[in-house]
C-alpha cells in the first residue's frame, strides 16, 4: 500500500473507500458503491444473527440447498439480505450464490460487476453462538452489457477478481477485504453503526503455530497430508478448528496458522466451493504474503467449470504451505516410484 495514502485507524469504511477510489483517477465509483452495498447488507444480516434466538431465526429452515446441504433459517435470510442490497444498488448484473442452484440475473444489464457468494458460512455454528460469517468475490464482467451476462461471467478465474472479502460475525463484527492493493480489516461499532479501520495494511506471518483441519476425516487424506499433520504435532504446533473457514481464516491470517481441507473419501473433491470460498480467501491471503494451493495447484489458477464446484484447499502463512506442498510432492514421488 502508498504510505503516503496511509490512513489512520478509526477511519470510515466510506472515507477509506472513497480516498482508495482516489487512486485511480480512472475510477468510476460503482466498485465503491458496491462495496458499500456489500456493508450494509453485512450490518443488516450482523443485526439479525445477533438476536436470532430473539426472532425466531435458529434452526433449519426446512430446505434442501444446490449442495444437498440442510438450509438454516440464518442462511435463506442471509441469502436475501445480500441479493437484495445487490440489486438495489444497481452495480451488479448477476450473483452466483451458495444458496442458489443457478446463476441470479438482477436486472442491472448496464451493472459491470458479478458477485460470487457464501452468505452465510459455518453454517453448523450458527445456534451455538460461535463465529460465522460470509464470503464474497467480485468480478468484471466480461460479456457485453446489451446480451445481459453469460456463463462465462460467472465462472472467471480468481486471478481475474477486482475484490474480495469476509465479515465475520464474532465476538466483534469485522469487515475485511482486498482489492488488489493490500488487505485492511474493518471493526463494526454497531451504536454509531459504522465500520472503522482497525487493522490496516494485514501482513500475515510467514510461518505459524496453529493448524486448522477437521481431522475426523484422517484416515482418508493423502498421505501428504497426513504426514504434515504428524509433522505439525511433533512441532509442537496448536491444534484450533472452529469449523467456520472465516473464523479459522481470519485467526490464521492475523497470528500465522494453516487451514486444510483435503479431499477424503467423503469429499473426494474436497468440501470447500472455489466460487464462493476458495477464491476470495485466496485472493486476500496471497495479498497479505501467504499462500492458497489446492495441494498442486495455486487456487486462483484453477479454472472453473461448475458454479459450485468444489476443491481440496490449503492455505495460510507461506512457509507452512510450502512445507505441506513439500510433503505432497515427495508422497506422490514415492508413489510413482520416481525416487
Ligand atoms: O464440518 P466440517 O466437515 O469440518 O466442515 C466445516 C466447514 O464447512 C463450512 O461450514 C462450509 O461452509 P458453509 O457453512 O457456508 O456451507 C465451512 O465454514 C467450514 O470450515
Ligand atoms: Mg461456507
Ligand atoms: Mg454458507
Amino acid at each position: 500500500m502508498n504510505d503516503k495514502l496511509a490512513l489512520p485507524v478509526g477511519t470510515t469504511l466510506d472515507r477509506f473507500i472513497m480516498r482508495k477510489q482516489e487512486e485511480f483517477p480512472y475510477a468510476s465509483g460503482e466498485l465503491s458503491q458496491l462495496l458499500r452495498d456489500i456493508a450494509l447488507a453485512a450490518k443488516i444480516v450482523n443485526r439479525e444473527i445477533n438476536r436470532a434466538g430473539l426472532i425466531g431465526v435458529t434452526g433449519a429452515f426446512g430446505n434442501q440447498n444446490v449442495q444437498g446441504e440442510e438450509q438454516q433459517k440464518l442462511d435463506v435470510i442471509a441469502n436475501i439480505r445480500f441479493i437484495r442490497a445487490l440489486r438495489n444498488g444497481g452495480e451488479v448484473c448477476a450473483i452466483l450464490s451458495e444458496e442458489e442452484d443457478d446463476i441470479i440475473l438482477t436486472g442491472n444489464n448496464k451493472g459491470k460487476y458479478i458477485v460470487a457468494i457464501d452468505p452465510l458460512d459455518g453454517s453448523s455454528n450458527i445456534d451455538v453462538n460461535v463465529s460465522i460469517g460470509t464470503i464474497f468475490s467480485i468480478y468484471r464482467r466480461i460479456s457485453d452489457a446489451d446480451l445481459g451476462s453469460t456463463p462465462a461471467d460467472c465462472l472467471q478465474k480468481g486471478t481475474c477478481q477486482v475484490a474480495a472479502g469476509y465479515i465475520v460475525y464474532g465476538s466483534s463484527t469485522m469487515l475485511v477485504y482486498t482489492t488488489g492493493h493490500g488487505v485492511n480489516g474493518f471493526t463494526y461499532d454497531s451504536t454509531l453503526g459504522e465500520f472503522f479501520l482497525s487493522n490496516p495494511n494485514i501482513i500475515t506471518p510467514k510461518t505459524g503455530a496453529f493448524y486448522s483441519c477437521n481431522e475426523g476425516g484422517l484416515n482418508s487424506f493423502p498421505d501428504g497430508i497426513k504426514n504434515y499433520l504428524e509433522y505439525c504435532k511433533n512441532e509442537g504446533y496448536s491444534a484450533r478448528y472452529i469449523g467456520s473457514l472465516v473464523a479459522d481464516f481470519h485467526r490464521n491470517l492475523l497470528k500465522g496458522g494453516i487451514y486444510l481441507y483435503p479431499q477424503t473419501a467423503k469429499t473426494p473433491s474436497g468440501k470447500l466451493r472455489l466460487m464462493y470460498e476458495c477464491n476470495a480467501l485466496a485472493f486476500i491471503i496471497e495479498q497479505a504474503g501467504g499462500r492458497a494451493t489446492d495441494g498442486t495447484k495455486r487456487i486462483m489458477e484453477i479454472v472453473p467449470s461448475e458454479l459450485h464446484q468444489r476443491c481440496p484447499l490449503i492455505i495460510g502463512s507461506v512457509e507452512m504451505v510450502n512445507k505441506v506442498e513439500e510433503m505432497l510432492v515427495k508422497e506422490e514421488a514415492l508413489h510413482t516410484g520416481s525416487i
